[in-house]
């Protein structure tokens, strides 16, 4: 939905509306006020049929993540900084792209990986940063960005990049305007706190926010996060991009958006 205030909230598929099954999650988000989405993976079905799906809902795609593996396989949170996995990295990101221009899809998170005990940390890096700059190239070709996230070590342990800093550091290292920060407010109290001070330090290469709660990774409002401070600095900074509500609701999707109504004054979902 956007708003007069540049405040931007996209439903995050894989975790809204969970009370109905996916096909049927595009038409809820649109009724609760939403014009936009993102979900984790798209891979499960074609993307004429979700082009389909989002063209009936009237909705926008503004962010998938890259293809992971099989839960509980060493590729389980991606493939990026594994440097035994540079083929199935590549494939991966070449049928990401193919779904992102069919469904006119500006963003794709760019999933690291956990590194393997036996690879020492700056072989995993140094293949990593290969990696996505060239992903990022390729990326580029299609008109479409990379995203690259910092996820909390107790939800994934060992995941590649774990702080803001790491993740910035990545973007820096790549350089260009191939890859962005995916900023998740949820990891980043989780992992570091001192979030908006972060927000406002890495908002030029900020791409994408995600928005949770802490503890308990639920609505806005249901933990400790100080909301409207965050989103008036975010009002403030004049941050242009999307923000993906990426929680998990504490109980009907729909009896919990009231918190849109409370810290983003300009919703009318
Ligand atoms: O878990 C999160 O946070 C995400 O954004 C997922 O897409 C996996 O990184
Ligand atoms: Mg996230």
């Amino acid at each position: 939905m956007t708003t007069d205030h540049g405040l931007r909230f996209c439903a995050n598929l894989g975790r809204l509306f969970g009370e109905v099954p996916f096909e049927e999650r595009f038409d809820a988000a649109a009724e609760a006020g939403f014009s936009a989405v993102e979900y984790a993976s798209p891979y499960g079905r074609s993307p004429v049929e979700l082009r389909r799906r989002l063209k009936d809902a009237g909705l926008r795609q503004v962010l998938f993540n890259s293809p992971v593996g099989a839960p509980g396989t060493p590729t389980a949170a991606g493939t990026a900084c594994l440097p035994d996995r540079v083929g199935e990295f590549r494939d991966g990101i070449t049928r990401a792209l193919d779904y992102a221009v069919e469904l006119e899809c500006p963003l794709v998170h760019l999933r690291a990986g956990v590194r393997p005990a036996d690879v020492p940390r700056d072989t995993a890096f140094s293949r990593y940063v290969a990696n996505v700059a060239w992903a990022g190239q390729l990326a580029a070709g299609a008109g479409v960005r990379l995203v690259i996230e910092a996820v909390n070590a107790r939800d994934i342990p060992g995941y590649f990049l774990q702080t803001q800093e790491q993740a910035a550091g990545v973007v820096a290292a790549v350089g260009g305007d191939q890859v962005g920060l995916l900023f998740d407010i949820y990891h980043c109290q989780m992992s570091q706190g001192d979030v908006s001070t972060r927000l406002e330090e890495f908002l030029p290469s900020i791409a994408h926010i995600q928005v949770a709660d802490v503890p308990g990774r639920a609505e806005p409002g249901s933990g400790e996060i100080a909301w409207d401070f965050v989103f008036d600095r975010l009002r403030a900074l004049g941050y242009p991009g999307w923000i993906g509500c990426e929680y998990r609701p504490a109980n009907a999707t729909a009896d919990g958006l009231g918190w849109l109504t409370r810290y983003a004054p300009e919703w009318n979902g």
